[in-house]
């Protein structure tokens, strides 16, 4: 029989999937053909069968699915550094607030955002859920820099350079989901910000809306004891039972920090399908407390990991988090049991994917899945030895062992130099907008 034609054949010592039985395959390959896994087999196999366009050989590397960054405000990358070690509400009312209402407009957020495309591919991450201001320019530079991407329509309900009042909000945000809604790399989400910021009445509309356009709802809660402190002072209630009230607790939700949590509510959120994006570095920068990771998976909460924004954490490196979720689980529980290594890796890809509805997608290594691949360099002197290569990723690899990256079968990063992005351009970027804040 003759050779299939592929686009792409990576051939790897490990295959780690993260499929439903957590394979782990020895020296296999991924065979690639019009942005999708045709074949996972035997190397040797492999060649025979297929004729690719491009083969890559990879000794010593373990491939995984593209880490999946479920929580981050991309443009926040040219803040980072800008106000530290602060509690949440000072580091925002008095810093970050103030410096977003001077600075941040289109080509902020352009630029910011392909900086931290460009920080995300280069430490394999492919997919990034982000919630910020001007969705447009947010959209093109997860385009120009082929990174997978959930884009808000997001309302925080105060005037900003950006937009007046709850409606100029979704007029602006729907029209960038109009624009860009079709594009096979993005999808978009509603990002009402937090309960102290989104009225009834817009949490109301911005349900209704997610229900009509089949969108994903993109939500802080429960990030700290004050914020709910404030809630029971202003509405009587915590900020969850308010949602409920409203309607909001649904699979739809993916409820970002979720720090303060009651077993009443946990439960809750179980028996509604409510998905929660952990963010464990900016939970520990600000202080804000541990999210009860164990004992959401213990109700079968789905649990996804993500970076924050640059300016909480100060990294969008999802290598860290993994493995920061992992040893945080462990020490504020004292049970080393908890989250193991490969939960934590299944959190940071495939659980992912399922609060984002991509699952069927995206978040493992499987036929018939869009391929977004990270390749790992394990034969490094600091990964030695290796007894079991999804410990390796979770607890001794580091973005700086990312090699290769794929995005829909495209190579966006290819023997650890971006294709997609001028890396000189975005650091003279970077520097021209310190160069403006500091002033
Ligand atoms: C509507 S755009 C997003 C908005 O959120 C702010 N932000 C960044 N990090 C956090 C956080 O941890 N909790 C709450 N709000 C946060 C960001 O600065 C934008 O104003
Ligand atoms: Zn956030």
């Amino acid at each position: 029989m003759l050779p299939h034609q592929i686009d792409t054949l990576i051939s790897a010592r490990w295959v780690v999937t993260v499929d439903h039985h957590n394979n782990v395959l020895n020296d296999h390959s991924v065979a690639i053909s019009q942005g999708k896994i045709v074949a996972i087999l035997p190397t040797a196999d492999a060649q025979k069968a297929f004729e690719a366009k491009e083969h890559i050989q990879l000794p010593g590397h373990a491939l995984m699915p593209g880490l999946i960054n479920l929580h981050t405000h991309s443009a926040m990358n040219l803040l980072r550094g800008f106000a530290d070690d602060l509690a949440l509400m000072t580091w925002l009312n008095d810093h970050i607030w103030p410096a977003e209402k001077k600075h941040v407009g289109e080509q902020f957020v352009y630029d910011g955002t392909l900086l931290a495309a460009a920080e995300s591919l280069k430490g394999g991450v492919t997919t990034l859920n982000d919630m910020y201001f001007f969705p447009a320019p947010t959209a093109q530079a997860m385009i120009d820099a082929q990174i997978r991407a959930a884009v808000s329509v997001n309302v925080i309900e105060f005037p900003t350079q950006y937009a007046v009042d709850a409606d100029d909000y979704l007029k602006k945000g729907l029209e960038a989901y109009n624009k860009f809604g079709d594009h096979p790399l993005l999808q978009f989400t509603m990002a009402p910000h937090a309960p102290y910021t989104i009225s009834d009445n817009t949490f109301k509309r911005m349900l209704s809306l997610a229900e009509e356009l089949d969108m994903q709802i993109h939500c802080h809660i429960h990030e700290t004891r004050a914020e709910i402190e404030g809630s029971l002072k202003e509405h009587g209630v915590r900020p969850l039972e308010r949602l409920a009230g409203l309607g909001l607790l649904n699979p739809r939700l993916i409820a970002v920090h979720m720090v303060h949590l009651t077993e009443d509510e946990m439960a809750q959120l179980a028996a509604n399908g409510v998905h929660i994006a952990h963010n464990p570095s900016s939970n520990m920068k600000l202080a804000s407390g541990i999210c009860p990771v164990p004992a959401l998976h213990d109700f079968g909460i789905n649990v996804g990991i993500g970076t924050d924004g640059a300016a909480s954490n100060n990294r969008i490196d999802m290598f860290t988090d993994m493995r920061t979720a992992a040893l945080l689980a462990k020490v504020g529980t004292e049970n080393p049991e908890v989250v193991p290594a490969s939960k934590a890796l299944e959190m940071a890809t495939i659980c992912g994917a399922k609060a984002l509805g991509r699952d069927h997608e995206i978040g493992s290594i499987e036929v018939g899945k869009l391929a977004d691949i990270t390749a790992v360099d394990l034969s490094d002197l600091v990964c030695q030895p290796c007894f079991d290569p999804t410990s390796q990723l979770v607890y001794v690899a580091g973005r700086e062992h990312v090699t290769n990256v794929w995005v829909n079968g495209n190579r966006v990063v290819a023997n650890r130099e971006l294709t997609t992005v001028d890396e000189k351009e975005l650091l003279a970027k970077a520097q021209s907008w310190h160069d403006k804040l500091k002033a």
